[in-house]
């Protein structure tokens, strides 16, 4: 709840590390408020609670660790601090910070990572640049490698294409995939069904604050469900692993 208003009722939802996810549904369906949940940003006032690898509470600096998190907002936040360049954005991740600050301690451990992360996705050239330079497309790899420095088992990417145009879009789903494909859990919350990347089996879908679907890409990815989910008529197509939609 949300002041005496109901955003999210009844869910259940269960998402095993290892599935790749994907959590879709049209604007205020209750995605981001669900994604507050999962990292711990908000509680809910009733109900079992909500465990995140098997455990309720956190300390939010551990979770931060385990549960790499990239959203578009967490780029405006960066954005507004300081100029910072984009290695020490990706080393921040350490501390779970904003920008590195006097008394965070960074060791050669943690330049190499941070390297090896930027090179991870094929941004080591953007290392000395700042953060607030870049486009929006190169701050959002620097995101994922600030993410990726703490080797967490899963990845929440909470409506990571925000602002990408098709073609960088494109290019920024597939700096992902091999990040999927070495077993790193993803979490992708959208509203686009051209962004679920070919490795995302399983889909959820929110709807009025609700889950209205959970299960397999296949069963749900179609004509009628999204057709049910938009409100609109929907015609999915498929190829090489993407799927698209027309509407009307
Ligand atoms: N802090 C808040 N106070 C009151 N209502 C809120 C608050 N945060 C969210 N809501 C309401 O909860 C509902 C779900 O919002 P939420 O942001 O979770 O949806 P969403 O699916 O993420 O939407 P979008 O795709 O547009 O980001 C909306 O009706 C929204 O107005």
């Amino acid at each position: 709840m949300r002041g005496d208003r109901t955003i999210l009722d009844d869910v259940t939802l269960h998402v095993p590390v290892g599935r790749h996810t994907v959590i879709l549904g049209r604007n205020g369906s209750g995605k981001s408020t669900l994604v507050k949940l999962m990292t711990k940003q908000i509680h809910p006032l009733g109900g079992t609670g909500v465990r995140v690898f098997g455990r309720e509470h956190w300390d939010v600096f551990e979770l931060r660790q385990r549960l790499g998190i990239v959203s578009s907002s967490l780029q405006a936040d960066l954005a507004g601090d300081a100029p910072v360049t984009a290695m020490d954005t990706v080393l921040s991740g350490f501390f779970a910070a904003h920008g590195l600050w006097r008394h965070h301690r960074v060791t050669d451990a943690m330049r190499e990572a941070a390297a090896a992360a930027l090179k991870r996705m094929q941004a080591t050239h953007l290392a000395p640049q700042p953060v607030t330079s870049l486009s929006t497309g190169e701050a959002r790899r620097v995101l994922i490698a600030r993410a990726l420095v703490n080797s967490p088992e899963a990845l929440l990417l909470d409506e990571p294409c925000a602002g990408l145009d098709p073609a960088t879009r494109r290019q920024f789903l597939d700096s992902l995939r091999p990040l999927a494909r070495d077993g790193m859990t993803l979490i992708l919350v959208t509203h686009h069904i051209e962004e679920i990347l070919p490795e995302i089996s399983h889909v959820v879908m929110m709807k009025d604050g609700r889950i209205a679907a959970d299960g397999p890409r296949e069963t749900l990815l179609t004509d009628d469900r999204l057709t049910d989910l938009f409100g609109m008529r929907a015609a999915v197509t498929n190829r090489d692993g993407w799927a698209s939609l027309s509407l009307g």
